[in-house]
């Protein structure tokens, strides 16, 4: 059995600068990776069956974005091979982490070199926007300024930085937020070269907060100690420290009923490498 990390993102900042006539929004944001997320483990099986060996509680296994991942692959090559898939799940499900879509992107980096498929990273990129619009970025591997849906990317380079990440006990519906009323939709575009850390906010915050007050409360308290913001859709919220000893500080004052992490951010994803 061979693991594989599925490391969780943070949206640095997230403007949505308009709607694409399918309903889909059309974004500007950065993705950063951290040090903290899911694994997975893999057995391939020369059957060809794809089994989720620990299905994740409520959730159909046929609906796992892992095994769904997997699918598409194997219909893509018409490759024989199937494989056991075991998910260690840390990350919060509707946690605007992008867990679900690290653990497709991590299926598609992983089985495409245990089944010797040589997919290029754009292959796996397209495949991977068949399966979320955040998939893409983690099959690209590095911090990204993004476009389109989230799909159309472009490396950028981040200073080091430690997070306090907030993780409120709700989970928050990706569609729900999107299609709120009271969404705005029309943040003016800015240039990649404009961005700087720090800059702009997340548009679907104030939309949040207002339905899920448990978000609100944990951006309020960390808005004490930094510029706090949203990731995603959320509902986990997040601020940077320049070291880690200022976030572990604050993160140890933290109320005991709020749960979270510290995690470092990263400018490659661990899987960078697999694809040359
Ligand atoms: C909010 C972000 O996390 C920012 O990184 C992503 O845009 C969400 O990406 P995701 O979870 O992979 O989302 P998907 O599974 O592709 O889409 C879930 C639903 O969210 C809405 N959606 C998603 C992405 C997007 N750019 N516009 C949308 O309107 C759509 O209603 C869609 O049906
Ligand atoms: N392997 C998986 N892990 C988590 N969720 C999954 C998985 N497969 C399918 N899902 C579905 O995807 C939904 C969103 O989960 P996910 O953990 O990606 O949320 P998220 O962090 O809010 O995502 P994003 O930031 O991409 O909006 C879950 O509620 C679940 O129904």
């Amino acid at each position: 059995m061979t693991t594989f990390p599925a490391p969780a993102k943070l949206n640095l900042f997230l403007h949505v600068v308009g709607r694409r006539p399918d309903g889909y929004h059309l974004l500007q944001t950065v993705f950063r990776f951290v040090d903290y997320g899911d694994s997975l483990s893999f057995t391939v099986r020369d059957d060809g069956v794809i089994r989720r060996v620990n299905p994740l509680p409520g959730l159909d296994p046929e609906q796992d974005l892992t095994v769904r991942a997997a699918r598409l692959l194997q219909q893509e090559t018409g490759c024989r091979l199937g494989a056991d898939i075991f998910l260690e799940k840390r990350l919060p499900m509707g946690g605007g982490l992008g867990g679900g879509s690290s653990d497709a992107a991590t299926v598609l980096l992983a089985l495409n070199r245990l089944w010797d498929l040589n997919l290029s990273r754009q292959m796996l990129q397209e495949l991977g926007l068949r399966l979320g619009a955040d998939v893409p970025v983690f099959v690209f591997g590095e911090s990204s300024f993004a476009e389109g849906v989230g799909e159309k990317l472009q490396p950028v380079v981040l200073p080091p930085a430690w997070y306090v990440v907030l993780v409120p006990s709700v989970a928050v519906s990706t569609v729900e937020i999107f299609t709120s009323r009271e969404l705005t939709r029309d943040t003016k575009p800015i240039k990649m070269s404009d961005f700087s850390t720090g800059c702009g906010r997340n548009d679907l915050e104030p939309v949040v907060c207002r339905k899920y007050p448990q978000v609100a409360e944990c951006l309020e308290w960390l808005k004490a100690f930094g510029d706090a913001r949203m990731t995603g859709s959320g509902a986990c919220v997040f601020a940077a420290f320049s070291s880690q000893e200022e976030a572990n500080k604050v993160f140890s004052v933290k109320p005991a009923q709020m749960a979270g992490f510290v995690a470092k951010g990263l400018d490659r994803h661990p899987l960078y490498d697999f694809i040359s």
